[in-house]
């Protein structure tokens, strides 16, 4: 349905400034999502953690996404939308019209599964057909926390760490402590993310010298611990910037508005509904 209309939108933080009377081109700004970014991955990778850790700076428990989910955020002037999808196998159809019209998609396995690095291959690459054609690919191994040494527990009655081998803190061991050797948790090197990534490439083929090179678009992220989690999404805003740009100036010239595309949409930072 296409409309031509304005009307007024008191934005919450401003309210207490002034009322705002928006023309079209500032009010679809102010609502419509300038691009889209889009997290596929196997079920259990942390995918909606990585969001959950990135919009709300928490580490909470989540239960299965059904279908999927869209954040809106707003970075600076721009208002991105970030899509969730489920990596149940039963949803795995939906994943393409996720994938529709982005500029970007995260890939996600998790470090200590290689069976999820294999899947991203296997499952989830084709669903990107649909993406925007200029669309970038970050692929990103998560729960890096379970390999890191420093973060070995000890299954202690409380926990203590393992590198204080000779008991230094109060609590008394267990009878037979069972050890987390953290390295021997990583089932997926680093170079296995690589190797995917130009993979991809050819896949899309997409010339690897004009391509963003491997090393900017590997990460290795904790949504336990934060680790990465804002440089991975903030590295994918800066990259999609010239497709906002460019999608702006294209839409200046339409002066209609589609309705269906203000989900709902009340304040800076909104979570969609599950779609
Ligand atoms: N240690 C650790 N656990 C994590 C991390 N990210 C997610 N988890 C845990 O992994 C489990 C699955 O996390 P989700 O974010 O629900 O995974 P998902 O990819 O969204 O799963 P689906 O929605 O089923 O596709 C939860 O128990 C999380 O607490 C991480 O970085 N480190
Ligand atoms: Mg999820």
């Amino acid at each position: 349905m296409k409309v031509n209309c304005t009307f007024e939108i008191v934005s919450p933080v401003r309210v207490s400034r002034r009322r705002m009377k928006r023309t079209m081109p500032e009010m679809k700004r102010a609502r419509r999502p300038d691009v889209k970014l889009v997290i596929l991955g196997d079920m259990n990778v942390g995918k909606t953690s990585l969001l959950h850790r990135y919009m709300d700076k928490k580490f909470n428990d989540t239960i299965s996404t059904v279908g999927g989910a869209f954040y809106l955020k707003q970075w600076g002037p721009y208002n991105i939308s970030l899509w969730d999808t489920a990596g149940r196998e039963q949803f795995h159809g939906l994943g393409s019209m996720y994938c529709r019209g982005a500029s970007a998609v995260i890939l996600t396995y998790d470090v200590t599964n290689w069976q999820s690095l294999a899947e991203l291959e296997e499952r989830f690459l084709s669903l990107t057909d649909t993406a925007n054609h200029d669309c970038i690919y970050s692929v990103v191994g998560n729960k890096a926390d379970l390999t890191d040494p420093s973060n070995a527990e000890e299954d202690y009655e409380g926990g203590c760490p393992v590198h204080t081998q000779h008991y230094a803190c109060h609590l008394i061991p267990l009878a037979s402590p069972t050890t987390v050797s953290p390295v021997a948790n990583r089932e997926v090197q680093k170079e296995d993310a690589v190797a995917l990534y130009q993979r991809i490439l050819r896949y899309k083929a997409l010339d690897e010298r004009l391509s963003p090179p491997a090393e900017r678009m590997c990460f290795e992220t904790s949504a336990k611990t934060g680790a990465n989690v804002d440089e991975l999404f903030e590295t994918l805003f800066e990259m999609v910037l010239p497709s906002i740009l460019r999608m702006r100036s294209e839409s200046e010239a339409s002066p209609t508005i589609d309705l269906e595309d203000y989900g709902p949409v009340s304040s800076k930072q909104t979570k969609g509904g599950c779609c």
